[in-house]
């Protein structure tokens, strides 16, 4: 199981900055849709050159023309792109050819979709690396979380790896964790702390302890 640190509130110097501060208890960094709508795809360069041995993730939320997005992420550094769940076959299955060109993995973000078990399946056929399951902020703030959806996928899917994200805390992990997802995406949880470090290593004894 690995740990993805999502940064969305930030710009290229703050990215760099509180990476610095957890990079030793993380596996992923991800470079946020508001980053790239702010800063473009410098901000992947600008953090894969700053830390190499990290996967980095370029959260596009790819609707189409997803071949050549998943290109462009690719040259600038990016070792993983999403592509949103709720894109036509035809893009899912062109982002999944051109990452696997560009030695890429391609996560599918699920925020939108009602049937998340029927969409599931159909992207696990396609060849996808990861399936993600996505609380965005704007159901986070009326309470909900994807952890009953994180145990649909886990039931369904079949070849692609499981992840989850949206609104993830320390004191929520444990219950993430007993899912067995194989990626768990945090951001506030980490970057609205004041001591970063803390719980990010607390983070990241929780999923070593499985
Ligand atoms: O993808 C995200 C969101 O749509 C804003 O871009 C976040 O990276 C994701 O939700 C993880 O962040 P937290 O919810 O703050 O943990």
């Amino acid at each position: 199981m690995k740990l993805q640190l999502a940064l969305d509130l930030v710009n290229i110097q703050e990215a760099i900055q509180v990476v610095k501060e957890v990079e030793e208890f993380i596996d992923v960094v991800e470079i946020g849709t508001p980053v790239v709508i702010n800063e473009g795809l410098h901000a992947v360069k600008a953090i894969k050159e700053a830390y190499p041995s990290l996967e980095v993730l370029a959260d596009l939320k790819i609707m189409d023309a997803a071949g050549y997005e998943v290109m462009k992420a690719s040259e600038a550094g990016a070792d993983i792109v999403t592509i949103l769940g709720v894109a036509e076959d035809m893009s899912i299955k062109g982002a999944v050819s051109e990452a696997k060109k560009q030695g890429k993995q391609i996560l599918v973000d699920m925020i939108g979709i009602k049937d998340i078990a029927g969409r599931a399946k159909e992207l696990d056929e396609f060849g996808v690396d990861y399936i993600c399951v996505h609380t965005g902020y704007d159901l986070q703030a009326i309470g909900k979380n994807s952890f009953e959806d994180l145990q649909t996928i886990k039931s369904v899917v079949k070849n692609a790896k499981t992840a989850v994200a949206g609104g993830i805390k320390l004191s929520t992990l444990q219950e993430v964790i007993n899912a067995k997802p194989d990626l768990v995406i945090v951001g506030g949880g980490i970057t609205g702390q004041d001591d970063k470090k803390a719980v990010a290593a607390e983070m990241q004894k929780l999923i070593k302890k499985g």
